[in-house]
């Protein structure tokens, strides 16, 4: 007997009758913490990827954040203790010296085009989680499936297991990694080298993200890789890009309610790691796209870590802070957020800090004493860490904040009126960059086509999302949203000479466009159990 016969002999006879997708949507709403929903939906997808896709695409607002940020990152905690069956690839400090037989036993082979790989250093705002970081690398390439219509079966989710600092994993039997520190910095580089160098030899054609490296790595290897190398930093150049975007409509939004230029913005960034200071990078394009130097951008960006406002005179600055380190301010250290503000009078407070509340009553009201419209952006992941609640923010500023966060909120009522929140989240170009990176075959990732990036997702509101004060698209759009990105990503890399697939050059924008949306995966319809 066949299979098939076999297993449909085991089916119910009415089974046929009913909406199996109805079915399944019902047994994941039916559970009431979201890690069981998580679980739940990571064997769906290993039933039933078609179904899964489909539901993940039909239902966004409610799957997303529970595959993403932030259930994602209870995921990536509890992970060793979670763990069902293989889901993506480690490659581990201890196959130094054969990554390339490694990187051969993954089953699409030379097909994969988009890697995340994540080291588990710095995952979202959680620190340290080892070989738990994997689900984040799953996670992002759920998003790029769902959101640029990425082929799942051309997805690769690596982490690599180079040990972890967190001693909590280290002494629990169940943990998945390998049980030791992690490296210096010497053989940590000659692992990344290899791993980089077999990652071209294996899959030619592969895209790679980095996702989650802890800050000093972040930028290190961003630095070392990105002219070698098709590759990207989603925390620096993503977020980046992310924000810039919101970031031009917020302004916009607050310098027509202000009466004030554009140029007029300061902007003070609380937390300065890989995502603050990669944001402030790519905001510093937000003042010279109005004609300013970047040396004149560069004054309107102040900077906060956890020991205050960075100045150029602090002792042991790290690299990265360097660049935006105040060298007019000569008063004792400003280490009081509240100090800062009254200090520096920002239009704009941006959250990437990882610390939980840190913009409390006091600061929120101090800023909207100081705007009639004032921007702020908590972005730290998951929103167990989110600098500041929706709802606060929206009661404190009497409904007048400009608000986006890392992770979703829901919109609020507040004297009969309902506020909606934005999703200042990476999400929304990493995939679009990715499918025009992988359509042009460009080499590199350019800073041009980050930035492009950025300006076609601020441009992509629609009348309505306008009217009702967003500052980014609704999330449903995301399909739509990802082709508009891929397009701009894919003019620029036509500008920078950097696509080898020149077959574009000669299409319209229109028609470049329908091929992108033509090209989307779609997962193929049914809603009838597969035997
Ligand atoms: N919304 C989004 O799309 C993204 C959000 N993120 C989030 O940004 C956060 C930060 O990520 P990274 O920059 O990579 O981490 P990181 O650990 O390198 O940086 C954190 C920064 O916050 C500062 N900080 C910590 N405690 C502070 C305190 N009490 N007062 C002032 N500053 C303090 C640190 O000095 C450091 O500069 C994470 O929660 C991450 O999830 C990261 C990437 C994308
Ligand atoms: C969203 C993201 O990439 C992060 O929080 O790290
Ligand atoms: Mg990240």
């Amino acid at each position: 007997m066949s299979l098939a016969i076999h297993n449909a002999a085991r089916i119910p006879p009415y089974l046929f009758n009913t909406d199996h997708a109805q079915r399944v949507l019902a047994q994941l709403r039916s559970k009431h913490n979201g890690l069981e929903k998580y679980i739940y939906l990571n064997g769906l997808k290993e039933r039933d990827p078609n179904l899964f896709y489909e539901l993940l695409l039909a239902n966004m607002l409610e799957m997303v954040p529970i595959l993403y940020t932030p259930t994602v990152g209870d995921a990536c905690s509890n992970y060793s203790h979670i763990w069902r069956r293989p889901e993506g690839l480690y490659v581990t400090i201890e196959n130094k010296g054969h990554i390339r037989e490694v990187l051969r036993t993954w089953p699409a082979g030379q097909a994969a085009r988009i890697a995340v790989v994540t080291d588990g250093s710095r995952i979202l705002g959680l620190g340290d989680l080892g070989a738990n970081g994997l689900p984040i690398s799953i996670g992002k390439l759920d998003l790029y499936v769902a959101g640029a219509g990425i082929k799942p079966t051309t997805t690769l989710p690596i982490c690599l297991d180079l040990g972890t600092n967190t001693q909590r994993f280290l002494e629990d039997p169940l943990y998945i990694g390998v049980r030791r520190k992690r490296p210096a910095t010497a053989e940590m580089d000659e692992f990344m080298h290899e791993f980089m160098e077999a990652m071209r030899e294996v899959f030619p054609q592969l895209l790679v993200q980095f996702e989650d490296f802890s800050t000093d790595n972040a930028f290190r290897y961003l630095d070392l890789f990105r002219n070698q190398y098709r590759v990207f930093n989603d925390d620096i150049q993503g977020t980046g890009s992310v924000i810039l975007s919101g970031f031009l409509n917020a302004a916009r939004i607050a310098s027509e309610a202000a009466g004030t230029p554009l140029t007029e913005h300061r902007i003070l960034f609380f937390g300065a790691g890989s995502a603050g200071i990669g944001v402030a990078k790519q905001l510093l394009s937000f003042f010279t796209l109005q004609g300013m130097s970047v040396e004149e951008a560069k004054k309107r960006i102040y900077t906060v870590d956890s020991k205050g406002l960075i100045t150029a005179d602090r002792k042991g600055l790290q690299e990265h802070k360097i660049f935006f380190a105040r060298t007019d301010y000569q008063g004792p250290p400003l280490t009081n957020l509240v100090d800062v503000i009254n200090y520096v009078k920002p239009t704009a407070l941006l959250g990437l800090s990882t610390v939980r509340n840190a913009f409390p009553e006091e600061v929120v009201r101090l800023m909207a004493s100081l705007n009639t419209r004032p921007i702020i952006f908590p972005l730290s992941n998951p929103v167990s860490l989110c600098e500041v609640d929706y709802a606060d923010a929206i009661k404190w500023t009497n409904g007048s904040v400009i608000f986006a966060s890392g992770s979703p909120y829901k919109p609020v009522e507040y004297e009969g009126k309902t506020y909606e929140p934005g999703q200042g989240n990476n999400m929304y170009v990493f995939p679009g960059i990715g499918m025009g990176a992988i359509l042009s075959k460009a080499r590199h990732v350019t800073d041009s086509m980050v930035e492009q990036a950025s300006i076609a997702l601020a441009s992509s509101l629609t009348p309505e999302e306008k009217a009702a004060g967003l500052v980014y698209p609704r999330l449903v759009r995301i399909r739509d949203i990802s082709a508009q990105v891929a397009l701009a990503v894919i003019r620029a890399a036509q500008k920078d000479n950097v696509d080898e697939n020149s077959l574009f050059r000669n299409l319209s924008d229109d028609a470049l466009l329908e091929y992108i949306k033509a090209k989307q995966w779609q997962p193929a319809s049914s809603h009838l159990p597969r035997l």
